[in-house]
């Protein structure tokens, strides 16, 4: 008797997480006017007996089935849905025989209309596209004919976990390939927040009758502000809080406050205790779903603003029982685990500190014991106020200040720094004199002389006033052949007058250098080198203490024995000894000798004693050690006749300057001197 079994909308419960999803479902069906009837599928070692109370007032079957679970769970990590574990349940739906013809509805669905019409297809399986993959079919609705052979069939697929996606649409899929009836799509209307085809929606929205909120964000765990917009997601979204509210919003009329909590509770932004409920986690929760992406849990009844919780003070003004309150197992097992609302008040009063410091609520369950997370807030009230007097403008506001903006100084006001140091005030001025400001001066007479230029050709390209840098010629057909390898740092000579300006002005500080320091620009040869710019300018030949420590090399006899030819040959060093004469060991001895002079000279002058420094014996092994070309050894050596390479007497360095630390022409520090004006202030005095 076939016909005698009946037609149901058939949902799925797998946890009280979607119970409000699958009464606003039956609640949608029922308020479209449906003749036909209602059953859930629940899993009843994870929905609570609340849940089952709840459903039992509005559904015409609750049907007991047992879990199927994927341990297979990769794919749906895949999908980034690991709380789908137990979606497999679903094909627990083919082995309810009783009915003749199930309508599927996820329990994420809402019907705008009824499709009862979907009872009386001829086809035993139908489903609508899926949007994400539109060749296969959505299994959130399905319309299908109970039957034990295709149950047995289903479940050994899902026993080894065949499921594309590691879910019941992988799985269905795969076993009803393309013999499925394909529905119309807008028997499941999948809307999406991120994607939309707005003018089909439009065009088709008056036919819709089904909307399913796909993907892990349901319109109960984003609260009814997340989309307040008019996509048509927000549009869809509106039609299930439609149905929501007309149902379950608590109203202000006291005969409704006896609205179960328990719905709300599970809906985000709507259970408004006045003391929290600790929150209780189903018996059944997979690791990954614990940690995984949803959780209403914790979602729903701590996240709330401020605003929402006054309106639920009025809507409870006593305090508000927790939800499980019946004597189910569960709810006896939270029992000894949590102390009510009222006995933790009772407590908080003797003892006020929050023990809230290491609970986490993402994870965990409230510790026992605990004390209300808002017991500490601030309460700091602010009332309005009751003066009736109407406010009154000021007769005048002060006027805004004038001319605030900054006048630039019509005359420059750079001023040169006044002196910190007192050397800075009393510093004398400069006398000495360069061997370039004399090169200058030679320059100058020569042109007065010829009436031309008559210098080398890189001294007249430097004197040419507008060939400032020479790297910059015009360009020719071969450039690198007016290349110039020149440094613009040695060859202009402003910027050598500049430099040397500035070093002058830092040599003018100190004293020590005037004196001794003309002596040896007497010496030097004016013009002969331009000094003083480098570093790394080493002293010319007459700054220079001439020590002839090398003698002159001696000529050997050429291979064929006869005389060189000593045409081309230089012309003998002055000064320099010849081979034949140079006692090294007289010569190192000589040399510390004079050595020890000076610096008993020098430090006798400073301390008034002279120390003399003894004679060393040469290293050992070094004593008899004469040069290979060494002739004859003399004891004394007889002045060869030049002032410098006086064997008697060996110079003493031609620089006496501050210190021995210090070189002729090394650079002083630069703080001492004032620095020329920086470019901004340069541009100051321009202007
Ligand atoms: O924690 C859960 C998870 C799921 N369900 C039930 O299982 C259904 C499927 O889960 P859902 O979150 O609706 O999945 P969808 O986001 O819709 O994802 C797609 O992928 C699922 C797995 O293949 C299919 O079941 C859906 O029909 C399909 O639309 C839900 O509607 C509920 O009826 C629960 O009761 N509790
Ligand atoms: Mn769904």
């Amino acid at each position: 008797m076939a016909s005698q079994r009946p037609d149901v909308y058939a949902t799925l419960l797998l946890n009280d997480f979607y119970l409000p999803g699958a009464l606003v479902l039956a609640h949608s069906l029922r308020d479209a006017g449906t003749s036909k009837k209602l059953a859930v599928l629940v899993t009843t070692d994870s929905v609570s007996s609340d849940a089952i109370a709840e459903l039992r007032k509005l559904f015409d079957f609750i049907i007991p089935v047992e879990r199927v679970v994927n341990n297979n769970a990769a794919n749906l990590d895949l999908m980034g849905r690991p709380d789908l574990h137990s979606t497999f349940t679903k094909i627990t739906l083919w082995k309810q025989i009783q009915f003749r013809r199930i309508v599927y509805m996820d329990a994420d669905t809402v019907a705008i209309r009824a499709p009862d019409e979907l009872f009386d297809l001829p086809q035993a399986f139908s489903a609508a596209p899926d949007i994400g993959w539109p060749d296969i079919f959505n299994t959130g609705l399905m319309v299908l004919d109970p039957n034990m052979g295709e149950y047995y069939s289903l479940l050994a697929m899902a026993e080894r976990g065949i499921s594309f996606d590691g879910a019941d649409q992988g799985l269905l899929n795969m076993h009803f390939k393309n013999t499925y009836n394909r529905l119309s799509f807008t028997y499941n209307v999948t809307p999406s927040a991120h994607y939309q085809y707005l003018p089909a929606y439009r065009y088709f929205q008056s036919t819709i009758s089904v909307a399913h909120f796909i993907g892990p964000g349901k319109p109960w765990t984003q609260g009814r502000e997340a989309n307040k917009g008019s996509t048509p997601y927000d549009e869809m979204v509106g039609r299930w809080w439609e149905i929501y509210d007309r149902h379950y919003r608590p109203s202000a009329d006291p005969t409704y406050q006896s609205t179960e909590p328990l719905v709300q509770y599970y809906v985000k932004g709507e259970f408004q205790p006045v003391t929290p409920v600790p929150s209780t986690s189903p018996p059944f929760q997979s690791e990954e779903t614990q940690s995984g992406l949803f959780h209403p849990t914790t979602e729903a009844p701590f996240h709330e603003t401020t605003e929402i919780v006054k309106e639920a003070e009025e809507v409870y003004p006593g305090p508000v029982e927790a939800p499980f309150h019946d004597t189910t197992e569960r709810v006896k097992e939270a029992e000894e685990v949590y102390v009510s609302p009222v006995e933790a008040n009772a407590e908080k009063e003797k003892e006020p500190e929050p023990i809230y410091s290491s609970w986490d609520a993402s994870k965990t369950p409230p510790p026992p014991g605990s004390r209300p997370e808002a017991q500490n807030f601030p309460s700091t009230q602010y009332s309005m106020s009751s003066d009736p007097a109407p406010f009154k403008a000021p007769e005048r506001y002060p006027d805004p200040p004038k001319d605030m903006y900054y006048e630039v100084p019509k005359t420059p006001s750079y001023q040169k720094p006044t002196p910190i140091f007192p050397w800075e005030k009393d510093a004398p001025k400069p006398t000495r004199v360069f061997p370039e400001d004399l090169f200058e001066e030679e320059e100058d007479e020569r042109h007065d002389d010829s009436g031309t230029v008559s210098a080398p050709i890189d001294e007249e390209d430097t004197t040419s006033p507008d060939t400032t840098t020479p790297t910059m010629e015009p360009a020719s057909a071969e450039p690198w052949h007016n290349f110039s390898r020149g440094n613009a740092w040695d060859e202009i000579p402003e910027i050598g007058r500049y430099i040397g300006n500035l070093q002058k002005n830092r040599k003018a500080n100190i004293q020590v250098l005037q004196g001794h320091g003309a002596g040896i620009e007497q010496a030097s040869s004016p013009g002969a080198r331009i000094h003083g710019l480098k570093l790394t300018d080493f002293p010319t030949e007459f700054e220079r203490p001439s020590l002839p420590v090398t003698p002159a090399p001696i000529r050997r006899p050429r291979f064929w024995g006869e005389e060189r030819d000593e045409e081309g040959e230089l012309p003998a060093a002055e000064g320099v000894p010849s081979q034949e004469d140079w006692d090294p060991t007289a010569r190192l001895e000589q040399l510390a000798r004079h050595q020890s002079d000076v610096l008993t000279s020098k430090l006798g002058k400073d301390t008034g004693a002279a120390r003399q420094i003894p004679l060393r014996s040469l290293p050992f092994g070094s004593e008899g050690v004469i040069s290979p070309t060494y002739v004859a050894q003399q004891a004394t050596i007889s002045g060869s006749g030049t002032k410098s390479a006086s064997a008697e007497h060996i110079e003493e360095p031609s620089y006496k300057g501050a210190s021995a630390a210090w070189e002729k022409d090394e650079t002083f520090p630069t703080q001492e001197a004032p620095l020329p004006p920086s470019e901004e202030e340069k541009d100051v005095l321009d202007t």
